[in-house]
């Protein structure tokens, strides 16, 4: 008796008064049974909202935990190194629909920056256009012929599309969100699924539909290249299906290589296994951004201050002479690396010394600068013949098993 007594009283006590429909929070002197009702609520509302916080943080406090035993990876390189290009086909999905939009820009008229950086001012302000901006474009009637265009390049500012602050030629989409825009395009179908429409007014609809929201059928003509550059930062996370490190979850952290977005890199240094660094054995070109820099000088002077970085110390950093497609074709063009290096003099000017050569330069930076040793390790590969992702791949293991190693301290 005692014991039903002790228990139906633990009962009373863990049930919460606040989740019971009869609960009217306990009427207070000078309350009237409305606002006792009222202030019933609120406490119920505000239990659910606590409950939601906890169940959030716990989910937050498991993502993180997976995380922080997941292999993460950061793929470094000045821009245009081949960064995107270089993802795994765990990416394929993202393909499609990024494929699609950097042919839609490399189509892109010439000076697209600047008709971006108008046309979104234009469209955020709706108001009159800056006279250089008229004089630039040379309309004849700028105002009508820009409502034209406006109404007709919204698409691509529906998915967020930009004036690359640090070249005027270049356009670019910030964050992630713009894929999901493009894979959610909705469909015609939507519409032409109502049995009421006929065919004639289904395909006007179909077409109506898709030309005011899809980037695709806006841009066909004109005819200069622009590529999407990665402002800001992209992770991508996928599993190992397969092999030894199957289960295994990878984070892959893609940054953009400008030298204005190289600041942005540091606070991704922290906990990471490994570095995966393109440098295009681009000798003879320079970089966008700094018209006077050499890009090869660039990627050196680069590697060496990853190679230092204190924070990076216990990174593996693996190196990847991506483009090699590129300078094959030039090297077979005749362009001579001496006239670029100085230092280079007789050397024969064929592939695989020329590698030899920048290979030795970028070892001896590592091995100067690591804080502490570490093994070199360098990749030659062309990020567009889809068998150089089998190397990538390699990286990622070998990160997967120096970790294992690193954790069972045998390292
Ligand atoms: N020929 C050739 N082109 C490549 C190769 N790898 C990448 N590209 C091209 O080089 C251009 C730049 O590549 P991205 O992957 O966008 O460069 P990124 O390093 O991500 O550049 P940022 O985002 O500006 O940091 C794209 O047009 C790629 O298709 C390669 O191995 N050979
Ligand atoms: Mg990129």
């Amino acid at each position: 008796m005692k014991s039903k007594d002790k228990s139906s009283q633990k009962d009373d006590l863990s049930a919460n008064p606040f989740l019971s429909k009869q609960w009217n929070g306990g009427v207070r002197p000078n309350e009237t049974e409305e606002e006792a009702q009222l202030r019933a609520r609120q406490l119920q509302e505000a239990h659910k909202i606590s409950k939601q916080i906890d169940s959030n943080l716990h989910e937050a406090r498991k993502a993180m935990e997976k995380r922080r035993k997941g292999v993460k990876i950061l793929l470094l390189g000045q821009s245009e190194s081949g960064k995107r290009a270089f993802s795994p086909k765990a990416f394929e999905g993202e393909r499609q629909p990024f494929g699609r939009l950097s042919i839609q820009l490399n189509n892109y008229p010439r000076r697209s920056g600047i008709i971006v950086e108008t046309l979104a001012q234009d469209w955020e302000s709706n108001g009159a256009l800056p006279l250089e901006h008229q004089q630039t474009l040379r309309l004849t009637d700028q105002r009508a012929k820009l409502r034209r265009l406006r109404l007709t390049l919204s698409p691509l500012f529906f998915i967020g599309i930009q004036h690359c602050k640090d070249n005027c030629r270049e356009v670019c989409v910030r964050g992630t969100e713009w894929k999901g825009l493009l894979k959610r395009r909705p469909r015609a179908s939507s519409v032409s699924d109502a049995p009421e429409y006929s065919l004639a007014s289904r395909r006007r609809s179909q077409s109506v539909v898709n030309q005011e929201i899809d980037p695709t059928s806006v841009l066909c003509a004109d005819i200069v290249r622009a590529r999407i550059r990665t402002v800001g930062v992209e992770e991508h996370h996928f599993v190992f299906e397969k092999g030894a490190e199957s289960n295994a979850d990878v984070y892959i952290t893609d940054v953009g290589g400008s030298r204005s977005q190289r600041a942005t890199w540091v606070p991704y240094f922290d906990d990471v296994q490994a570095i995966l660094f393109l440098a295009p054995l681009a000798f003879n070109q320079t970089l966008e951004e700094a018209v006077r820099v050499n890009r090869l000088e660039d990627s050196m002077m680069l590697w060496r201050e990853i190679c230092s970085s204190k924070l990076l110390a216990k990174a593996n950093l693996i190196l990847f002479f991506n483009k090699m497609d590129v300078l094959q074709a030039t090297l077979a063009a005749g362009v001579e690396v001496r006239r670029y290096v100085p230092t280079y003099g007789d050397l024969p000017n064929d592939e695989q010394t020329v590698t030899k050569y920048f290979k030795e330069k970028f070892r001896t930076y590592h091995r100067r600068n690591s804080p502490q040793p570490r093994p070199f390790m360098c990749y030659e590969t062309s990020a567009i013949d889809i068998n150089s992702m089998a190397v990538l791949l390699i990286g990622v293991r070998e990160s997967i098993l120096r970790q294992h190693l690193r954790e069972g301290d045998m390292l």
